[in-house]
């Protein structure tokens, strides 16, 4: 049994990011990150954080190179296709951005979340703002708080960078993820044509309604050790509201679980892979062909893990559905046309409730 800190001692650490609570000593676990049983997907009986053992169910891996246009493999288009069809994400190797560069990304991250408190301030998000760093956001008085603190940025459109956030410390922060994101985009085009191209449709379909500003945004993930694992989730179960999510893994800490058939599967690591997954928005747009599944953080009792994932999308306050072509009396329409904000997908998701069931016809 964990016993939980007191209501005092909780308002108290409400307010300290994971990491302070993590470095503090603590004798109880604040009750706020303590996993609900009503908020778990997936068997019960490998709730505890343990994924499952089988070794038929693997993420599959996909070579990236065989993806591109001039020197497209049809046997890889249809291994992407399924891929994304059933598990609704893969492993990208050869995807051409060096292990040297990804390490560099790395170490912006760790060398942010390793400055002093007092640094790391200074990007501080406001209460109700989800950009900048800080813990989870609260959203309502029951929500269970994920054991991570973020650091969150809009990197594109440019134009739509909020400096005042962006870290100082290390100097080279922000040339290296400007120059991480425009590889992402160019990433995050290869598997829209992709996609597109393994249903057989015009390979810019799902590309076209990005529209001129597409959305990036970058959030580097920590989460410290916790003495009690199997009680805390370093992410709720949740799917993305992206439409595409590229995950920089931690280079030796696993973590990541995705929802198959009602078993976690987890994320091995794959050295310089980048796990790819899509979110809500390529599901509606693929009119529920590829899926945009569950997935959820276990943490570690000793050691610290740290990821990146950029959240790639639509302009905002586009307008986005069903591509006509994927419609028939077969395959009738299942979603709505809709414009998919932030604001509605964090509505939801506060309500305990997935955007996506929202957009079902
Ligand atoms: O850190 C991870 O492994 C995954 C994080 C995630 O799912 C997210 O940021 O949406
Ligand atoms: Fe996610």
């Amino acid at each position: 049994m964990v016993s939980a800190a007191t209501s005092s001692e909780n308002d108290d650490l409400l307010n300290k990011q994971v990491q302070e609570i993590a470095a503090a000593v603590i004798h109880r676990l604040p009750e706020r990150y303590i996993r609900k049983e009503d908020e778990e997907y997936g068997s019960l009986t490998n709730a505890a954080g343990e994924s499952s053992s089988s070794t038929t169910t693997t993420i599959p891996v996909i070579d990236f190179s065989r993806l591109l246009n001039n020197s497209s493999s049809p046997f890889e288009l249809h291994n992407l296709k399924s891929a994304v069809a059933s598990f609704g994400c893969f492993q990208a190797i050869n995807h051409g951005i060096e292990g040297s560069f990804l390490e560099k990304v790395r170490e912006i991250g760790r060398l942010f979340f390793r400055s002093s408190m007092e640094e790391k301030k200074k990007c501080l998000r406001a209460d109700n703002d989800i950009e900048g760093y800080g813990n989870d956001m609260v959203l309502s008085d029951q929500q269970t708080l994920d054991w991570t603190d973020r650091l969150y940025l809009t990197v594109l459109p440019k134009h739509q960078q909020r400096l005042q956030f962006w870290p100082q410390n290390p100097s080279h922060f922000r040339e290296v993820l400007d120059e991480y994101s425009s590889k992402i985009e160019l990433i995050n085009e290869v598997v829209l044509k992709a996609l597109a191209r393994s249903l057989k449709l015009d390979e810019n379909c799902f590309l076209n309604q990005y529209g001129k500003n597409s959305v990036m945004n970058a959030r580097f993930n920590y989460y410290p050790p916790c003495q009690w694992p199997d009680k805390v989730l370093g992410v709720k179960p949740h799917a993305d509201g992206s439409a595409i999510t590229v995950l920089l893994q931690d280079k030796e800490v696993e973590g990541l679980q995705f929802l198959k058939d009602d078993q976690w599967v987890g994320v091995p690591i794959v050295t310089d892979a980048l796990t790819i997954n899509v979110g809500d928005q390529i599901e509606i747009m693929s009119n529920g062909i590829f899926k945009s599944t569950v997935h959820r953080v276990v943490v570690n009792s000793e050691k610290e893990r740290m990821t990146l994932a950029m959240f790639c999308m639509p302009q905002t306050e586009k307008d986005i559905g069903p591509v006509d072509e994927l419609i028939s009396d077969e395959t009738p329409q299942l979603y709505k046309n809709v414009t998919f904000t932030s604001d509605f997908f964090f509505k939801n998701y506060q309500q305990g409730r997935r955007a996506i069931d929202a957009c079902k016809i």
